[in-house]
């Protein structure tokens, strides 16, 4: 067909559209449809009269490009590397203003003729009020990212022509400018342009942040990604923020999460609120973690942001905060900081931990089995003012009930036939002048509860079948896997017990919740066998899997890795099975921003539950196909132990297995 008669074609369209999307064979874009009918509508465009390319004046040019010139500067570099990219596919590139001036041209001057003529030239006039549909002028009314390809153009002369546009906005959301990319020719597909739009796009989002950092160059900014090794080249996220951490300012991804996150009632977010830390966490950032970098939750979910600083240049009054706040820098403690590199919930418990090590407060330590509760009461003890006195560990839950009260509590001499003629010494005495670590205390039968409870009320044990009590100095740390606020309603452990264990509770995240999961993995090799490494596929494959055993999965895991690998290299083929046939858990591994709830919670989403310790059970018995042994080796407890939480969770295997 000629272009002539394509243009006739065009018109007749364009004149016979009534707001249906459905064209001949093709569907029109809703945003296309929507810009026609403003053409017609709202600025009276007759199709039948094509008009031609509107050049402003060289003083209106002028008076163009000087509204727009601190982005000119900033824009520069990511506009002339753009059209390095895509001048050799026979793209020209516009920059406009937020009116549709072309404030830069970039282009092949050999076309200038035919250029001019389709208007793809500095100063032209893409507004859609005069142009009609056209990307620039589209984009400036829908304010998004588009093709408008060949015979999406209103005006019949740009019919042969492919645009794609992206906004450029300043960090209130304000349209600044548009970046285009335009080809006098191209394939009949739209789709041909998919990559102009992800280039066009990225750029756009380059130049805008490029133009943010410039405008916040005297604040506090804050850069962060989901991914620790993209944040530093490419950090999605900026915020400008004040002195006390309230946001000033963020670039588009920013504002979107802030709007999914805005709380409601308040005027201005504080990023510290936003990630559930103190403000100190992020001021330190650059000064305390080693690569710059530092693991953050998203408030009220469970996504982790990595984020570092980009320091203010001349700010007087920042750099006097920031050594306020490095004067009152937490001392380090080797035994606890080795349990963690840089997750945020762990950040919470070492430093807690820290602060309470040396004083004789109870504490009690919450966590999913195999989280390194035991792990935890053994650094706060070694790092105690209790330190050269006995670490005495009780497991409440595998000691059978009828030996527990001795275990415990020891007996006297001739309590029992049988028994050590001089009596015993129970484990609470045993610990005296150190601390006694009660783990699965929520197991514990209720009549040692009571008993239990007078000990630490009266600071005296009396041994079975003695008379004379006993004085005794213990420090309790407790730790449980169950909710115990449940099992005190369900009158199964005594509120007045609780009172005494929790002076203050420690919580420890899954495994799976950890953004340091990489670091204890090294570590744990590193202790298994110093001279073997993980390949990537391996570090691949365990990252991704959903750990319900926790550490002690992750240590067994390893160790049976190292066993069966004969070289110094261990790779997924030397993981259990569990780790070949393994998908990986998608709300992990591919995080989506988008998915924040609408007000941020407080809560605390990583409580221990009875309900996740029976999910991640039934998940792990069902992935094994009811093989309890399997489980069981996969937990690293015995088989009775997964019974016995089979019983407590109310699992029964189907009766078809
Ligand atoms: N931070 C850590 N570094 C190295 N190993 C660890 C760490 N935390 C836990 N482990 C290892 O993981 C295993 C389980 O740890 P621990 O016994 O402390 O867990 P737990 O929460 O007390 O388990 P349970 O609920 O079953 O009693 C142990 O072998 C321990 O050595």
């Amino acid at each position: 067909m000629s272009n002539m008669s394509q243009q006739r074609r065009h018109i007749e369209t364009i004149l016979s559209y009534g707001g249906h999307q459905a064209i001949g064979n093709s569907t029109l874009p809703e945003l296309i449809g929507r810009s026609w009918q403003r053409c017609l509508n709202e600025y009276g465009l007759d199709p039948s009269r094509p008009r031609p390319a509107r050049i402003v004046t060289q003083q209106t040019l002028l008076e163009h490009q000087d509204s727009v010139d601190e982005l000119l500067n900033v824009a520069r570099a990511g506009v002339e590397q753009l059209f390095t990219q895509v001048a050799s596919l026979g793209y020209v590139l516009l920059l406009s203003d937020y009116r549709g001036i072309t404030v830069q041209f970039l282009g092949n001057t050999k076309d200038d003729e035919r250029l001019h003529k389709a208007g793809l030239y500095l100063g032209a006039d893409w507004s859609e009020q005069y142009a009609g549909t056209c990307a620039v002028g589209t984009c400036i009314q829908e304010q998004q990212a588009l093709t408008c390809h060949r015979t999406n153009h209103f005006d019949s002369s740009h019919i042969n022509l492919t645009c794609t546009a992206a906004p450029i906005k300043d960090p209130f959301g304000q349209l600044l400018a548009v970046l285009d990319i335009s080809a006098l020719d191209s394939p009949r597909t739209s789709d041909s342009q998919n990559f102009a739009l992800h280039l066009t796009q990225l750029y756009a989002r380059l130049i805008e942040d490029a133009y943010f950092l410039r405008r916040y160059r005297h604040s506090l900014i804050f850069k962060c990604d989901q991914s620790r090794e993209l944040v530093q080249v490419n950090g999605q996220l900026l915020f400008a923020l004040d002195e006390q951490g309230q946001v000033l300012a963020a670039n588009t991804a920013g504002r979107d999460l802030l709007s999914q996150c805005q709380v409601i009632g308040q005027p201005s977010i504080s990023l510290p609120n936003l990630l559930e830390c103190q403000w100190r966490d992020i001021l330190s950032i650059t000064y305390e973690s080693k690569d710059g970098i530092r693991a953050f939750r998203l408030a009220g979910t469970q996504q982790t942001l990595f984020g570092m600083l980009i320091e203010p240049t001349l700010n007087v009054s920042y750099q006097r905060h920031l050594s306020n706040v490095l004067a009152n820098q937490e001392e380090p403690v080797s035994e606890l900081d080795c349990l963690c590199a840089d997750d945020p919930a762990m950040r919470k418990t070492i430093s807690l931990a820290k602060r309470l090590r040396h004083r004789d407060m109870n504490l009690l330590i919450l966590g999913d089995t195999g989280t390194g509760k035991e792990v935890l009461a053994q650094a706060i003890h070694t790092s105690s003012q209790r330190s050269e006195e006995p670490f005495v560990a009780v497991n409440c839950a595998a000691i059978p009930e009828s030996l527990i009260e001795s275990e415990l509590f020891g007996y006297a001499p001739g309590t029992f036939t049988g028994g050590r003629a001089k009596g015993a010494k129970g484990l609470i005495q045993q610990a005296h002048g150190g601390t006694l670590f009660l783990d699965e205390i929520g197991d514990m039968p209720l009549h040692l509860q009571t008993r239990l409870l007078r000990v630490l009320a009266e600071g005296q044990v009396l041994p079975l079948g003695a008379v004379q009590p006993v004085n005794i100095d213990i420090r309790v740390l407790a730790a449980t896997h169950c909710d115990l606020s449940q099992r005190i309603a369900d009158g199964h452990f005594r509120e007045d017990l609780f009172y005494r264990l929790n002076g203050a509770t420690l919580k420890l995240p899954t495994l799976n919740a950890r953004a340091d999961k990489q670091y204890l993995i090294q570590i744990l090799l590193k202790k298994i066998n110093p001279s073997v490494r993980l390949r990537a596929d391996a570090m691949s494959a365990l990252l991704a899997y959903s750990w319900p055993g926790n550490i002690r999965q992750l240590k067994n895991t390893l160790t049976f890795a190292e066993a069966i690998c004969t070289s110094d290299e261990i790779t997924v083929q030397h993981l259990p099975e569990e780790f070949m046939n393994h998908h990986p858990h998608t709300e992990v591994s591919h995080l989506s921003l988008r998915t924040t709830p609408s007000v941020i919670s407080t809560a605390m989403q990583d409580r221990p539950s009875d309900s996740s310790e029976c999910a991640s059970l039934l998940e792990l018995l069902q992935q094994q196909r009811w093989n309890v042994s399997a489980v069981a080796r996969i937990l690293g407890i015995s088989r009775p132990t997964v019974y016995r939480r089979m019983a407590k969770q109310h699992i029964v295997q189907p009766k078809n297995w």
